[in-house]
């Protein structure tokens, strides 16, 4: 049984479409990319399935269980975890602190836990440590997204669900940014990533699926996505805002 399953998903803003019929899965311990361009519905693909944007048709399924009228909080408490675009860390807390708060929504913990766990995350990223008593705005961008996704790994989620995590960052620091997605994976959570950067994402994803206008077009592995005309046209090589005309 896959971990995750999108069963013919609409949703919309208003009168805006943005899925009209999303079918994917996701099966444990796979890192799966979702690929498109801006407004193609990325986004709200993920926001579907942590529930913030609501499905008007169609079904998703998290280990087997519907996930219909769930509210978000309770989604992340059934092993969901989404760090949205842009990182939304609290600025005017520590590292720590913000590392802290991704474990508030699994109830009161004895704070020993809570601190190895903490623990755990700065061995995943080591800048994090270093900084672990500054304030969230005084770190780089790079930095910024490594403590978002350590927040949400603090809420020890079977899915993480990553929306563009490279966005603005510097080459080598999105090469950093992956390789730790690799580990994260390692340790067992699954990954669901939203990217523009097609190359970097299909570097590190066992399938990728291609997401034009509300509707998939292409399923595939990196290889098979790579050498995909289509995909090269519009995702490849196009920079990152590339249109898929
Ligand atoms: N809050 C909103 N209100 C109205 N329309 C929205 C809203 N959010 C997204 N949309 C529309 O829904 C569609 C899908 O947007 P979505 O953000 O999911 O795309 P995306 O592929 O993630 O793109 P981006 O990379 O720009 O975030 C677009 O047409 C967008 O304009």
């Amino acid at each position: 049984m896959p971990l995750l399953e999108l069963h013919n998903v609409h949703s919309a803003y208003g009168n805006v479409q943005a899925l009209k019929g999303i079918s994917l899965h996701v099966e444990e311990g796979e890192i799966v990319t979702l690929l498109g361009a801006n407004g193609a519905g990325k986004s709200t693909t993920l926001r579907s399935i942590s529930g913030l944007t609501a499905v008007t048709e169609g079904e998703i399924l998290f280990d087997g269980k519907p996930l219909a009228r769930i509210k978000p909080e309770h989604i992340v408490r059934l092993g969901i975890a989404h760090v949205p675009e842009g990182r939304r860390i609290f600025p005017g807390l520590t590292v720590k602190e913000n590392i802290m708060i991704g474990a508030s929504g699994r109830g009161r913990l004895p704070r020993q836990q809570v601190e190895g766990e903490v623990e755990e995350m700065y061995q995943i990223f080591p800048d994090l440590q270093r900084l672990s008593d500054a304030l969230g705005w005084s770190l780089s961008g790079g930095q910024q997204q490594m403590l978002a996704v350590a927040r949400g790994l603090m809420s020890k989620p079977k899915l993480l669900l990553l929306d563009e995590p490279s966005l603005g960052l510097a080459p080598i620091i999105v090469q950093q940014l992956f390789a730790t997605i690799r580990s994260i994976r390692g340790r067992g959570t699954t990954v669901l990533l939203v990217e523009q950067n097609a190359n970097m994402a299909l570097s590190v994803a066992d399938r990728g699926y291609v997401l034009v206008t509300g509707n998939l077009t292409v399923e595939g592995t990196p290889a098979q996505l790579l050498d995909n005309e289509e995909v090269k046209a519009a995702y490849l090589g196009g920079g990152k805002h590339a249109e898929s005309a």
